[in-house]
């Protein structure tokens, strides 16, 4: 026991639910709802696991009060956009504390949306449409050996349980046929997947972290996602969900210059046409239009895209 070494730790205070409300002069009000992760490492904690030896620890309670803190004193713009709120918090830590090395923050999104009546957007009551939820996270390390004056940063953001189906322009067909396959050729079906995506920032464009425009980023990524699943051609045309998947992230690295790479992990939740040749009825390949949902199991399609340099394929 007491030869083991500790390989890694970071330690803090999860599922920290927080809410900031902006009020305009003018009655316009904003919303972010937060449920934050902020975890410390850092060497000096090895005793704290190794020796009961408290004296360095930050007690997750206060990193909790910080998140708050933070959340009350920092200008609204810093707070609202939850890349920067998560590097905000995370850079804090580093500077606070010089036994600190590197502070991971992860803050999951609740997307509240303004309700809409004539037309127009209500200035203060929201809903919540769908499961789908945005999340991020930043890590911000300290150069080796520590110094708080130079610090890396590394932000990843992306979302999770957007559910996404269509009737048709979905095939699979030619593919490795022996003799455990028995899944026909389908030229036309219905596709049906809930999509985890998410996208890592290159690491220069977080000097000007301000400027970023994070919000925009998610929405064109939600949006290529969505319009790549129902209107590209090539999603049909060689189809799979493999194929789906790389022409999503394609889409999103070539709208935003700010990002290395994207990942997916699409599930292929299977809609099979139900067999009535037994009561006589014709419901299957171009006949179908009665489906049993498949709980479990699903596909599960993932890939990492990279530009071209970087690419391993
Ligand atoms: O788009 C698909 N990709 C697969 O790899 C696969 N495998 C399978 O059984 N159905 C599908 N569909």
């Amino acid at each position: 026991m007491e030869n083991s070494i500790i390989k890694s730790q970071a330690y803090g205070k999860n599922l920290v639910r927080v809410v900031r409300v902006v009020r305009h002069p003018d009655g316009w009000q904003e919303i972010a709802d937060y449920s934050v992760r902020c975890l410390l490492s850092g060497e000096e904690f090895g005793p704290s696991y190794t020796k009961g030896d408290n004296k360095l620890v930050v007690a997750t309670d206060s990193q909790k009060n910080t998140v708050f803190y933070l959340a009350k004193t920092l200008p609204a713009e810093k707070v609202m956009v939850p890349e920067v709120f998560a590097s905000e918090i995370a850079s804090f830590m580093v500077n606070k504390y010089s036994h600190v090395s590197s502070c991971q923050v992860k803050i999951i999104t609740k997307p509240w949306e303004r309700m809409r009546f004539d037309n127009k957007s209500h200035p203060h009551s929201f809903f919540r449409e769908g499961k789908e939820t945005r999340w991020t996270e930043a890590v911000i390390t300290k150069a080796n050996p520590p110094s708080a004056a130079k610090l890396s940063t590394s932000i990843t953001s992306g979302f999770y349980d957007l559910e996404v189906l269509k009737t048709t322009n979905s095939s699979f067909v030619d593919f490795w046929r022996d003799e455990l396959a028995t899944l026909p050729d389908m030229p036309d079906r219905v596709l049906s997947t809930k999509v985890l995506c998410q996208w890592k920032f290159v690491s220069d464009c977080l000097t000007t972290l301000q400027q970023q425009p994070f919000d925009a980023i998610y929405s064109g990524a939600k949006r290529n996602t969505l319009d790549a699943f129902a209107n590209d051609p090539r999603a049909w045309v060689h189809a799979s969900v493999q194929t789906t998947l790389y022409i999503m992230a394609d889409r999103i690295l070539n709208d935003f210059a700010q990002i290395d790479d994207v990942y997916y992990a699409l599930p292929n939740i299977h809609y099979f046409p139900f067999d009535m040749s037994k009561f006589g009825l014709k419901n299957l390949q171009s006949d179908a239009e009665v489906y049993m949902p498949l709980a479990d199991p699903s596909g599960y399609i993932t890939a990492t895209i990279s530009r071209p340099s970087k690419g391993k394929y």
